[in-house]
């Protein structure tokens, strides 16, 4: 998924998401699964100040108001806390630039619960990595 990340202070992470046409649910507005995504993006990228491999164990988002194609979204991600493997996090979307801007109102709110894991949880699929047997890609797709 096509996003910006920026650290800030306070170990915050902000992601932008252009809402592209492709990124389509209902007519005009953007699907559930690829703002969820975002979601899952942005506090996988919160969880990156570990300095360990993070996998999503759960993820609960609100999806509070519709988001129309062609505006721009705004999360913000952070790690609440963390209990041995267990990453409790947390963000927020709003539109801060084109149809329905206000970067005073949360469109949505996710919760997600990310574990730390090993090497070899990712070495197990090593042979199929963007579906080839080599990649020059690791293991993520950001
Ligand atoms: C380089 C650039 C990167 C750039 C960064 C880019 C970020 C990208 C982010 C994308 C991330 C993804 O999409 S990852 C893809 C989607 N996720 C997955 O494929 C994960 C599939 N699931 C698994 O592999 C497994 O279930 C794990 C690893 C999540 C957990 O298995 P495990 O390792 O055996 O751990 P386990 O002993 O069961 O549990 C450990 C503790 O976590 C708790 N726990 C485990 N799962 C859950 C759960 N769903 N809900 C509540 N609690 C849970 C247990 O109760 C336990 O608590 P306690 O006993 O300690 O109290």
């Amino acid at each position: 998924m096509a996003m910006q990340f920026t650290f800030g202070e306070g170990l915050e992470v902000t992601g932008m998401l252009d809402v592209a046409n492709r990124y389509q649910g209902g007519p005009g507005f953007i699907h559930g699964g690829i703002l969820t995504t975002a979601f899952d993006e942005a506090q996988g990228m919160a969880c990156m100040v570990l300095r360990r491999p993070v996998v999503t164990g759960h993820l609960q988002i609100d999806f509070a108001a519709p988001i129309p194609l062609g505006s721009v979204l705004e999360l913000r991600a952070r790690i609440d806390g963390t209990v041995r493997r267990k990453v409790y996090t947390s963000a927020e979307a709003r539109i801060v630039e084109g149809p329905f801007a206000d970067p005073d109102v949360v469109v949505a709110t996710s919760r997600g619960l990310f574990l730390t894991v090993g090497a070899e949880h990712f070495d197990r699929a090593k042979d199929f990595v963007d579906g080839v047997p080599v990649s020059p890609h690791g293991t993520s797709s950001v």
